[in-house]
């Protein structure tokens, strides 16, 4: 079987062209290669597959086996993926997910994709829709216990559930005990990706990730958007936000016209490989 190993600012997935391969079980497969020391090593698996709506569908998996609704980082190597590889030949896309059809621009210079812009879509703070247990009508800014520590959380969808919390210095954070104990908190029935945000200025701030069923990621697209997001309705940046992760950065946009959210940054080949 073919793959390619890409990464969008250190978030690196295994791709499969599923117009040409079949994968029989993708979880399993999932947990397998992306083992760091028996497997390829990577952060889960992302499936292209043919769509009778759109360009392509994309169906990501966790390297734990979980399959999860939308990757921000990995849309944008399905982008260059479809562009670089001549399955596509035009700058405008649409990628189909299990949270919708997404628009992706790509920025094209000599027939490479140098960065690419996706939409986003609308980001969600109904609970029930993200889904966190909480009996008031959004989670902005509360207070909660778990494990006996309090935190102040806020929660938003990017069609995975986000589950933000602002700290003075993210690289103080002892992400390996808070991340897996928020991300299985049991106001969270689906678990949670978490972060942890060091707002810098009005435009600009840190973050890092512990992502559900992957572990601390070196960066998360959903999840710099959802933080960009918290950080506007907490009132610490506008809502154009340079977001720093471990991998690089991402500028995301929150349209005040539209309420949609633009995310754009780079994506990268690695290299490809074969399994047999
Ligand atoms: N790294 C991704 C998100 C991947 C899925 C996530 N771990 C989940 O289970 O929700 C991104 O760039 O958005």
């Amino acid at each position: 079987m073919k793959f390619s190993k890409m990464q969008g600012i250190g978030n690196d997935y295994l791709y499969f062209n599923c117009f040409e391969e079949k994968i029989e079980n993708p979880s399993e497969l999932a947990i397998k290669l992306s083992d760091r020391h028996f497997g390829v090593g990577s952060d889960g698996i992302i499936l292209i597959e043919p769509s009778d709506h759109a360009d392509c569908r994309m169906d990501i998996y966790n390297s734990d086996g979980s399959r999860a609704m939308m990757c921000g980082n990995g849309i944008r190597c399905v982008g260059k993926y479809l562009y670089e590889r001549g399955l596509v030949r035009k700058d405008v896309l649409k990628v189909d997910t299990l949270s919708g059809v997404k628009t992706l621009f790509l920025d094209v210079k000599n027939g490479i994709v140098h960065s690419v812009k996706v939409d986003m879509g609308k980001p969600v703070f109904r609970p029930a829709e993200i889904p966190v247990i909480f009996s008031k009508e959004t989670v902005i800014d509360e207070p909660i216990t778990v494990d006996g520590n309090e935190y102040r959380i806020t929660c938003v969808s990017m069609g995975n559930p986000h589950c933000i919390l602002f700290v003075d210095d993210v690289d103080a954070v002892p992400i390996e005990k808070i991340g897996p104990e928020l991300e299985h908190a049991s106001i969270f029935p689906d678990r949670a990706n978490i972060e942890f945000v060091q707002v810098l200025n009005s435009g600009e701030a840190k973050m890092r990730v512990w992502e559900r069923g992957a572990g601390e990621t070196w960066a998360c697209g959903t999840g710099a958007c959802a933080s960009a997001i918290s950080c506007a309705v907490n009132h610490k940046t506008g809502r154009k936000v340079k977001m720093h992760l471990k991998g690089g950065d991402l500028s995301i946009e929150w349209d005040d016209r539209t309420d949609t959210v633009f995310m754009q940054g780079p994506a990268e080949f690695v290299f490809d490989g074969t399994i047999d």
